[in-house]
């Protein structure tokens, strides 16, 4: 059934367990996503970007909006880092149930009054909003703690940014960033500053660049002909603690790329002579099924529909 953002990830900050956000940009991860939620008996969160929405325009909206009507499990359509106020009144009007407006790039009264301003529109039309404060920034774990407070959220910034704008979740800056590479070895994650961020903070907590980027994956892409170069992920082990501190969202869409990309990269190198589409697109997307089922199992999901 399709709800709220927030009707999601109330009950997981609850009960400590984490939700996925994946994107999906076509309908074969579309139906990835929502096919492993369904097995899965777990809520999910089909996220689309203002990438995605241009390219797939409303053959993807219509779809992930009517398909999350009739999923058995709980879900929610949301738009990923909307960039704009009218980003964010086309994504209510192709009737998704949780936006972001992404102002964290700006100072912090304009991120206030931009956020606020989504607020009050997205809430007129009960759907659910997520803010941004901080940069998404990999960080060395010896990066001076001046430098670390320039790019990660603060604590008491964060608490009153969710009181004056009216967020319904909040997106951190803890260490992570988006994309294959996220720092050397294991990206620093600062678990201590996000504990500070939730005890402030009692809405549900966001964790974008969070794909695991997992070693075998990344081989797999390079075996079929990818080129990736040095490519690190979060641990998993940083996933899990995150979630017992307070994420309640996690974003992942660079392990369904990878994924997706090195299953059709393997079965056109297998099957030069094949021209069906399906027979390269259904094999993608079976990989990228497994990967979000993987992913849900580690947020602790899996069951909490
Ligand atoms: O936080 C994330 C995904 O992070 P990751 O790259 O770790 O999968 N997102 O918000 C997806 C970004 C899509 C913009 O093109
Ligand atoms: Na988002
Ligand atoms: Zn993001």
């Amino acid at each position: 059934m399709l709800v709220t953002g927030l009707e999601i990830l109330k009950k997981a900050r609850a009960e400590g367990y984490g939700v996925g956000a994946f994107n999906v940009n076509n309908m074969e991860f579309l139906q990835a996503v929502l096919e492993a939620a369904e097995e899965a008996r777990s809520p999910v969160m089909v996220a689309l970007s203002e990438g995605a929405m241009k390219y797939g325009g409303r053959a993807l909206t219509l779809l992930a909006v009517e398909l999350a009507k009739e999923a058995r499990v709980p879900v929610a359509v949301h738009l990923d880092h909307g960039s704009s106020y009218e980003s964010v009144l086309k994504a209510l009007r192709a009737g998704f149930t949780s936006v972001m407006i992404d102002k964290s790039h700006e100072d912090f009264a304009t991120n206030v009054r931009e956020t606020r301003r989504v607020v009050e529109a997205a809430h007129a039309v009960g759907v659910t909003v997520e803010a941004e404060l901080g940069r998404l920034a990999g960080i060395e774990e010896h990066v001076a703690v001046d430098e670390k407070d320039a790019l990660l959220t603060n604590p008491e910034e964060a608490k009153r940014f969710m009181e004056e704008t009216g967020a319904d979740y909040l997106a951190v800056a803890i260490g992570t960033s988006h994309g294959a590479y996220k720092g050397k070895g294991r990206p620093f994650i600062d678990h201590p500053r996000l504990e500070r961020i939730a005890a402030l903070v009692p809405a549900p907590l966001v964790l974008h660049g969070a794909s695991a980027v997992p070693p075998e994956l990344v081989e797999r892409f390079r075996a079929a002909g990818g080129e990736i170069g040095e490519a690190t992920g979060i641990h998993p082990e940083d996933i899990k603690k995150a979630i017992a501190l307070g994420i309640a969202k996690i974003n992942t869409d660079t392990d369904l790329r990878l994924a997706f990309t090195a299953l059709i990269r393997e079965t056109l190198n297998k099957a030069p002579k094949e021209f069906d589409p399906r027979k390269y697109l259904g094999p993608a997307r079976e990989a990228v099924k497994e990967v979000v089922k993987s992913r849900m199992e580690l947020f602790g999901s899996v069951g909490k529909a």
